[in-house]
């Protein structure tokens, strides 16, 4: 055997994997990570002309909930004070200019009664969730409690506070899940965090948290990267990976960390194929994608707070814009950017950059009707859904995906190939805390193993039944 695990991905559930199997003493692993760094969707890029560039994120950007006095704390901010990374918080809803396609329009009452719809869904679903009522849509949760948005500016309101979070529309998803996922995170009531959002704004990019960990504990013998896994194949007896350059690694145990997108995709093959009830968990998940499009113009020219919401007749059309050029950010820089998602996203990233410019200037044109608007003199969006080693950005909890299936999806296969990653974590999916807590829970369950105390991770379902079966 090349080594005892291998651990596939380099994100942030592959690198506390690989620190909590060295705090339990197994320094016997490695990582193989396609890129030339970690990081996995903590990516930062250099943006701007020459002499006005800035490091910004491509992918995520907050730590979502940070501490409250005598509460948990997030892990992720943990190591944000650790390694010093530079942070400021971002007001999402007190500090927000509202406009649609004539204009600056305020309807900022009807963004306040979207913030309390939002509350009003949650307290529905724990309600639910204490009676031990089958989940429903989120889109069902709103109009039981009577809120449907019908205008542009109040579908506008509805889709900062839940698409631009989830990244999937009410209809996508689980009404149960999403509110627990916002309370784990936001509502210390509930064991969350706090509800500040710290944004990374560290000219070494947010990245460098994770980098500046894996330094106290890797060593170079313990990573691999710019390869590529194609193939894994697995017994009860011990597992391979076969790389694109056709290198082949053994080990006893592999940790998978890749996103949930890639094993929906096929990009990396297993043999013999994955178990029914594993492919229906992975398959019954949903990896949704979430595309920030970045603009920089000569000067600033737009709103002085931090956020803007633009209502277009078309819902989820180039809705949320953050100013970059802002006291509390990169004052000067010009830059300023748009957020899609979900099937949104999955359009944009179809056409041309030149196209998806030129409607993204139409939009800015028509909320800024009495100004001259100058051409950008520099455009960029990343192609998260395309791009073979993500397929998307980050996980949405559907209402067809029941607790069985969540089981499944975190399940070893013959104890052997374990599975780890923002997908598995049933509080925090979709946050990088949720990698952080599952990339520490499956490296102590594997740990367990090789220490011959016992294979511990709860087995999988044979299969998810109903519990009044349908009958026709
Ligand atoms: C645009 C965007 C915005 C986000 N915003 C936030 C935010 O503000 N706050 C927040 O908490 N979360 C946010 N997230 C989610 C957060 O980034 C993820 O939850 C987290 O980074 C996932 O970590 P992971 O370790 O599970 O997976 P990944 O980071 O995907 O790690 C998996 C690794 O596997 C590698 N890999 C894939 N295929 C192969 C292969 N075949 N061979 C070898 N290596 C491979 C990848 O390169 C990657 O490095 C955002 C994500 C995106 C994309």
């Amino acid at each position: 055997k090349n080594t005892t695990v291998l651990i596939l991905g380099g994100g942030v559930a592959g690198v506390i994997a690989a620190r909590t199997l060295h705090e339990q003493g197994i320094d016997d692993f490695k990582i193989i990570e396609a890129r030339h760094e970690l990081g996995g969707r903590l990516q930062s890029f250099k943006f701007g002309v020459s002499g006005n560039e800035h490091l910004l994120e491509l992918g995520a950007n907050w730590v979502q909930g940070t501490e409250t006095p005598d509460g948990p704390k997030n892990p992720i901010w943990s190591l944000v004070q650790k390694h010093g990374l530079k942070t400021q918080e971002n007001d999402w809803t007190g500090s927000i200019t509202t406009y649609d396609n004539t204009g600056p329009v305020d309807y900022l009452d009807l963004f306040d009664s979207s913030i309390d719809a939002f509350t009003n869904v949650t307290i529905a679903a724990g309600a639910r969730v204490d009676k031990k009522l089958v989940d429903l849509s989120t889109r069902t949760g709103y109009s039981l409690i009577g809120t449907k948005p019908k205008t542009a500016h109040a579908m506008a309101c509805e889709y900062y506070q839940l698409d631009w979070e989830t990244a999937g529309t009410p209809e996508e998803s689980s009404m149960i899940t999403t509110s627990w996922a916002a309370n784990f995170t936001y509502d210390p009531d509930f064991g969350g965090f706090g509800d500040d959002n710290a944004m990374s704004i560290d000219p070494r990019g947010f990245k460098s948290v994770l980098q500046a960990e894996a330094a106290t504990f890797l060593k170079p013998s313990q990573l691999m990267l710019n390869s590529t896994v194609k193939n894994i194949t697995y017994s009860a007896s011990g597992v391979e990976v076969t790389l694109k350059t056709g290198e082949k690694l053994s080990a006893d145990y592999i940790l998978s960390t890749f996103s949930l997108g890639v094993l929906q995709n096929d990009d990396v093959r297993f043999h013999p194929t994955l178990p029914d009830w594993k492919l229906e968990a992975v398959h019954g998940m949903t990896l949704e994608t979430y595309t920030k499009i970045f603009l920089q113009f000569p000067r600033k020219f737009w709103f002085d707070t931090e956020m803007g919401l633009y209502a277009d007749p078309e819902r989820g059309r180039y809705p949320v814009w953050q100013s970059l050029d802002h006291k509390n950010f990169f004052p000067g820089s010009g830059i300023f950017f748009v957020t899609v998602t979900g099937d949104y996203s999955v359009r944009v990233e179809a056409l041309p950059d030149s196209q998806v410019q030129e409607e993204v200037m139409g939009v800015i044109r028509s909320m800024f009707p009495n100004i001259t608007v100058p051409e950008p003199v520099a455009f960029h969006f990343p192609r998260w859904h395309t791009d073979p080693l993500f397929r998307g950005s980050y996980s949405n909890w559907p209402p067809s995906f029941f607790s069985g299936h969540h089981q499944n999806l975190r399940a070893p296969v013959e104890e052997r190939l374990w599975f780890a990653g923002e997908a598995t974590s049933k509080k925090y999916f979709g946050f990088l805390h949720g990698a952080y807590f599952e990339g520490q829970d499956v490296a102590l369950a594997i740990a367990k193993c090789i220490h011959g105390k016992g294979c511990v991770r709860p087995s999988h379902v044979e299969e998810v039944t109903n519990a009044r079966p349908y009958d026709i």
